[in-house]
């Protein structure tokens, strides 16, 4: 999409953390003017104040119908935040919520129900262009509204639209939490690596470099996830040796998985009461 777009009347992001900046770097990266943004956050990071020094609007006064206000504060913290922006509500400025749990109808009773909503679960690979995000929208919520939310975020990596909102528990459980998992892999990787004796600093170049090749092999290979996996496995060799522990179906990775998205996604479900 043509991000200069925005610059007409504006983006807002409401809280701008560990998300909204990856969002954000995603976006200037690809040629938002930072005069287009707006940013309010109490505790802006140096990163926020350094784009502040080249013409970002850091806590100044919104514009009048700004085009999206992202929101992007923790659940806990958006009964202070949001009230603030009652004033938007109820015409032509689209509500893009990346917050885990906070359903839907608690911005049409915050902001009123004729506010166009769409809520998004994005996750940190936005950074580099290479996030996924789920959107589903209201019934305020315009077609064309739907198509800008999906170029804006397509910017920053894949989009997927859902069914309902029923579906966003679990979607934050697999996308939106998941680079967690990867990352843990990563380290668990390298300290068992180191566990089987070598040098702290090589197990972990060799963990990471081999969880990021086989994501970037993953992603651009026609070949399935299964078929990829089989590929390395030897029969009788030594990758069968180790999937024969992370597959047992007792004690192994899926098991293991699905205790912790389910754990995800309940605690989504918690947030959303
Ligand atoms: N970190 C992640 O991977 C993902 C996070 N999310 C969602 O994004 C949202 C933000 O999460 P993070 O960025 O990780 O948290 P964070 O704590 O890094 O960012 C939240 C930001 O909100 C600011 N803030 C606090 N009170 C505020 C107020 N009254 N007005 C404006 N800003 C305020 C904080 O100063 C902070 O910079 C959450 O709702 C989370 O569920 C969604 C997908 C992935
Ligand atoms: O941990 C969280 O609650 C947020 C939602 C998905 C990723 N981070």
């Amino acid at each position: 999409m043509d991000l200069a777009d925005l610059g007409r009347r504006g983006l807002v992001l409401l809280g701008c953390g560990k998300m909204g900046s990856a969002m954000l770097e995603g976006w200037l990266g690809r040629g938002l003017a930072l005069s287009a943004v707006w940013v309010t956050d109490p505790r802006p990071s140096d990163w926020l104040k350094s784009l502040a020094a080249r013409g970002l609007h850091l806590n100044e006064a919104l514009p009048d119908e700004p085009a999206v206000v992202l929101v992007a504060v923790k659940p806990q913290m958006m009964s202070e935040a949001l009230p603030g922006l009652a004033a938007l509500g109820e015409g032509r400025v689209l509500f893009l919520t990346v917050a885990a749990g906070t359903p839907i109808s608690y911005y049409e009773r915050t902001l009123g129900a004729a506010t166009p909503v769409i809520r998004a679960m994005p996750n940190t690979p936005a950074a580099v262009g290479r996030g996924i995000t789920a959107l589903v929208g209201n019934a305020a919520a315009s077609e064309a509204q739907m198509a800008l939310a999906e170029d804006l975020l397509s910017a920053v990596g894949q989009v997927v639209r859902l069914e309902g909102e029923h579906q966003m528990d679990a979607v934050t459980a697999v996308s939106g939490s998941g680079p967690a998992y990867v990352f843990h892999l990563i380290e668990a990787l390298a300290a068992a690596g180191e566990a089987e004796g070598l040098p702290a600093d090589l197990a972990m170049t060799l963990a990471r470099a081999t969880v990021t090749g086989a994501g970037e092999l993953a992603h651009r290979a026609p070949e399935s996830a299964s078929q990829l996996r089989v590929n390395v496995t030897s029969p009788g060799g030594t990758t069968a040796a180790a999937l024969g522990v992370l597959m047992d179906p007792e004690s192994g990775l899926p098991p293991l998985l699905r205790r912790a998205v389910k754990a995800a996604a309940d605690r989504g479900r918690e947030l959303g009461r």
